[in-house]
């Protein structure tokens, strides 16, 4: 039978397929896959339940007879059953509210996830353009809104203030052997919904389903993480459902004493575990990151994996210009939002500048304007963020606490960036500003999450700033017809064209921490991806239906920054020498060889 996707094939999934059956085909059988249960215990372990997709000879061996229904239902027809039902729900909830629909849809795709984890990720990966909207942003933030409510099933594990002392052991409870990823947050800046406390467990949940479905890895070997350290959120406090540890966050060393246990406890027990820090605020964010990034193999993918995106999409318009790249140090470039995402950005995209021109750091900001919740950062600002003072502008040359619109005005910028957090600050007044951009390609990042939370919408930016410009959003939106018939198109400026890939090159080269020459790698690849002819038509990043190949290539040219550094120790049979021998190509098919793909194992009991 013939498989479907919901848009019908994409490449992607076209490509995901023959890469599977390749494999089915190269091991003639897929390898046997060992469970140490029997029984209805195995029906009941989504990493190793086929539902009624068992066969018979199965069913005897494992001690399931008898527990199903007697026919046998292939795993196409698995797939296609669900697709329909899918398909149906979408039918059955048309013209509900927005949110009703999106959180429907969320439970019958968790539901699978609870149920059978190789169907699930196999309609994730297949499907990734219709349902990464769903388990992923924006989704994902309103799940994390109601998670006290849509609780069924835990997922991951939970540290709080209260285990303190008790990690070491606690790690132990966690029933994989081995663990490659691990995703971790303490729910203190949840997208650009706040402190969500216990709640903001869906991020590494969502973030863990992008690393299967884009970089292949594994799901018995990953881990999402939430560090309950109590909330500041009032409304969670007084809410009798609420889940987490009903206490204000705890701050200083007692905040730090919890984590730097947990990372003791992760690592003594996954030694060559990779560590993603997500959604902590900023504070929190740059000092972890500092302790940690020399100590650990661990990564902040708000600071770090963002950084990267955002600079190949600021590449990416210099492109778009019919510039060459080296005039990206001629661009002028105004970041709105002055936290661990907008900092973030401005660093790496200041190191970019100062590479590219050969000046220093400090010559290198002259073109880049800090704005955040208090206006323009210039060095007349009183208590300024130290993190931030580096790209503090002269007053003279524009006053301190300068609005949005007035630095638009004065500067026209090439590109108005956002990081801030706030819906709709991009407002007409704002966009119609960039008309006067000194580029014939303005570009308006709205990098903000979920998709209320966007500085400004796709139609609004081009509607107000002009036909012309170039548009990347955080949460996706649709492209735009334009008056001229032409498609204003839009991009995904998100951090998930980079974390799977620097994830999975740093976990393959063994490289026990990670360095800036491998992030920069990570950006470098996604930037020279497209080609110049999609970049004219203003398409900066890859469409997500290809997510498993960008990943691959992003993964292999981490890879090989670790070979280039000398930190690459190897993993499994490939050792280091190995890895250094590689040719590109090796490595991207090493890569390729190492990504797990969903299909139904022989599965083997062993007591
Ligand atoms: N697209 C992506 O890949 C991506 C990656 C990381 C973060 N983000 C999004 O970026 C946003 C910010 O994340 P963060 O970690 O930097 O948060 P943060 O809380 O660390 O920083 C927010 C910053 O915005 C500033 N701000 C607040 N109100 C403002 C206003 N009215 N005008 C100008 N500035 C204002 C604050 O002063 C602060 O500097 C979130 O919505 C998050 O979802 C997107
Ligand atoms: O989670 C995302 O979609 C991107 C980013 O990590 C964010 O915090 O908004
Ligand atoms: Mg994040």
């Amino acid at each position: 039978m013939m498989w479907r996707n919901i848009a019908g094939f994409s490449k992607a999934a076209a490509a995901a397929r023959t890469h599977g059956s390749r494999r089915c085909l190269s091991t003639a059988i897929p390898g046997p896959c060992i469970v140490h249960k029997r029984g209805a215990d195995i029906l009941h372990d989504p990493w190793f339940n086929k539902d009624t997709g068992f066969p018979l000879t199965e069913r005897d061996r494992l001690g399931l007879r008898g527990l199903l229904p007697p026919r046998v239902i292939s795993f196409e027809q698995q797939y296609d059953r669900f697709i329909e039902s899918f398909r149906s729900l979408e039918r059955n909830t048309q013209g509900q509210p927005e949110n009703v629909v999106s959180l429907a849809k969320w439970r019958i795709l968790n539901r699978l996830h609870d149920r059978n984890e190789t169907l699930y990720y196999r309609v994730l990966i297949d499907n990734i353009k219709d349902f990464a909207p769903i388990i992923y942003t924006p989704t994902v933030g309103l799940v994390c809104q109601n998670y006290s409510g849509l609780y069924r099933r835990p997922r991951g594990m939970y540290f709080s203030a209260q285990d303190k002392g008790e990690m070491m052991s606690m790690i132990y409870n966690w029933p994989a052997k081995e663990v490659d990823m691990i995703v971790i947050t303490d729910g203190s800046r949840i997208l650009g919904l706040g402190d969500l406390g216990v709640q903001g467990i869906g991020i590494p949940i969502g973030k863990l389903d992008m690393y299967v479905s884009a970089a292949g890895i594994n799901p018995q070997r990953v881990l999402p993480i939430m560090l309950d350290v109590g909330t500041n959120n009032e409304k969670l406090l007084q809410n009798p459902l609420y889940l987490g540890v009903r206490q204000p966050r705890l701050e200083g060393e007692e905040y730090l004493e919890i984590i730097d246990e947990f990372m003791e406890a992760a690592f003594t027990r996954w030694p060559k575990a990779v560590v993603q820090f997500e959604d902590f605020q900023a504070k929190w964010a740059f000092e972890t990151l500092e302790r940690y990034r020399k100590k650990f193999c661990m990564f902040n993918d708000d600071v770090q994996g963002t950084a990267g995106v955002a600079l190949a999409g600021l590449l990416g318009t210099v492109r778009a210009q019919g510039r060459p790249l080296s005039d990206f140090v001629n661009q002028k470039i105004v970041v709105v939002g002055a936290g661990s995402a907008g900092l973030g950005v401005t660093k790496m995209a200041v190191q970019a500048v100062a590479r590219m021109a050969g000046i220093s750091e400090i010559a290198a900001t002259k073109n880049f304007y800090l704005i955040d919740k208090d206006g323009l950062v210039t060095t007349e600002r009183t208590k300024i963020d130290p993190a931030a003072l580096p790209f503090a502008k002269n007053p003279a040359e524009i006053r301190e606490g300068a609005s949005i619109v007035e630095v638009v005005k004065k500067v026209r910028p090439h590109v108005l960036l956002g990081l801030s957090g706030v819906g709709g600050i991009f407002h007409e007044e704002v966009l119609k500003a960039m008309r006067e951009s000194d580029s014939c390609k303005p570009a308006i990042f709205a990098m903000s999450n979920p998709t209320l939370n966007a500085e400004c919408t796709a139609v609004d930016a081009f509607k107000h700033a002009g036909g012309n410009i170039v548009f990347a959003s955080g949460s996706p939106f649709e492209n735009v017809e334009l008056e001229n018939g032409k498609v204003g198109h839009v991009n995904q400026a998100n951090n998930m064209y980079l974390f799977p890939g620097i994830g999975l090159g740093t976990l393959l080269s063994g490289a026990r921490i990670i360095t800036d020459g491998m992030l920069q790698a990570a950006a470098e690849c996604l930037a020279s991806y497209m080609t110049d002819e999609e970049v004219q038509k203003g398409i900066l990043f890859p469409s997500i239906n290809n997510i498993r190949h960008i990943t691959t290539e992003v993964g292999a040219a981490v890879l090989r920054a670790a070979v280039s550094d000398d930190i690459a120790e190897g993993h499994g049979d490939v050792g280091p020498k190995d890895l250094s021998h590689m040719s590109k190509e090796d490595t991207v098919n090493y890569i390729t060889r190492n990504m797990w793909f969903p299909i139904y194992s022989p599965l083997v009991h062993e007591k």
